[in-house]
C-alpha cells in the first residue's frame, strides 16, 4: 500500500485549497498552542475544514491538552487528536475521536503505555522541536515493533529527503510543515507541496 500523506500547520483557506488539490490525505492544525506561530483558533480551524476536501482526514495538533480542550476538539469535526507531551487519563476520557500519540524523541521509551490503549490508532514520530523543521536520528525508530497502530514519520522533511525516508523508515505515513512553508506561520506553498506529494509517491 502506498505512503500516506499528511500536510501539517494549516493557517488559512488557501492553504486547505492546496492541500485538498495535491493529493495529500491528512491535514494538521495547531489548537491550543499560542506559542506557536501556526497556531489557529477552533473557529479558525472549522474555516480552514470546510475548505478541505472530505477524504482529506482533518487531525488537531495539540501539546497536553486539558479534557475540555479535548471536548471542544471532538466536537468541532476533527477525525483525529494528536498530542504531544502529555496525555492526562481525564484528556484520554475526554475525546471522542482517535487519537494519534507524538512523540518527541526524549520520550519515545514512553510508547509501550500507548500502545495498549484502544483509543491509540497510532504515533508520529517527530524531532525534538515540535514544528522545527529539524530531522532526528532515524536510527531511533528501528526497533520500534509495528504493531498494527499507524506509524507516522515526521521532524524536517521536505521534497528532498521524502523519498529516502520512506525507502529507510517504511512508515506509514510521511507528516511535513516546515518543509512546505512559504516561512514559518505564514501558510503553505503550493509547489513544494506539490513536489513533496510527487517525490513521497514515487518511493
Ligand atoms: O508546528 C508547530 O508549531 C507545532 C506546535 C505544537 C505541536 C506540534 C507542532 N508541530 C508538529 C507538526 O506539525 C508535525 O509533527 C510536523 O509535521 C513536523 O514538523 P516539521 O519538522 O516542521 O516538518
Amino acid at each position: 500500500m502506498s505512503v500516506k500523506i499528511k500536510i501539517c500547520g494549516l493557517v488559512s483557506a488557501e492553504d486547505a485549497v492546496n492541500v485538498s488539490e495535491s493529493g495529500a490525505d491528512m491535514a494538521g492544525m495547531v489548537l491550543f498552542f499560542p506559542k506557536s506561530k501556526r497556531n489557529v483558533s477552533i473557529s479558525q480551524a472549522k474555516e480552514i475544514m470546510s475548505a478541505l476536501s472530505d477524504n482529506v482526514k482533518k487531525y488537531a495538533v495539540t501539546v497536553s491538552p486539558d479534557a475540555d480542550q479535548v471536548r471542544e476538539i471532538s466536537e468541532a469535526g476533527f477525525d483525529i487528536l494528536q498530542v504531544h507531551g502529555k496525555l492526562s487519563d481525564e484528556a484520554y476520557e475526554a475525546s471522542a475521536i482517535p487519537i494519534v500519540k507524538a512523540f518527541n524523541v526524549t520520550d519515545i521509551d514512553m510508547l509501550d503505555k500507548y500502545s495498549k490503549l484502544d483509543k491509540v490508532c497510532g504515533y508520529v514520530f517527530d524531532a525534538a522541536e515540535y514544528g522545527s523543521g529539524k530531522c532526528f536520528d532515524w536510527k531511533l525508530l528501528d526497533d520500534i515493533p509495528r504493531d498494527g497502530k499507524m506509524f507516522i514519520l515526521a521532524g524536517g522533511l521536505d521534497s528532498e529527503n521524502v523519498f529516502d525516508a520512506i525507502r529507510r523508515v517504511r512508515p506509514d505515513c510521511v507528516d511535513v510543515s516546515s518543509g512546505v512553508e512559504k516561512d514559518v506561520g505564514i501558510g503553505k506553498d503550493r509547489n513544494k507541496i506539490l513536489a513533496f506529494v510527487k517525490n513521497a509517491r514515487m518511493a
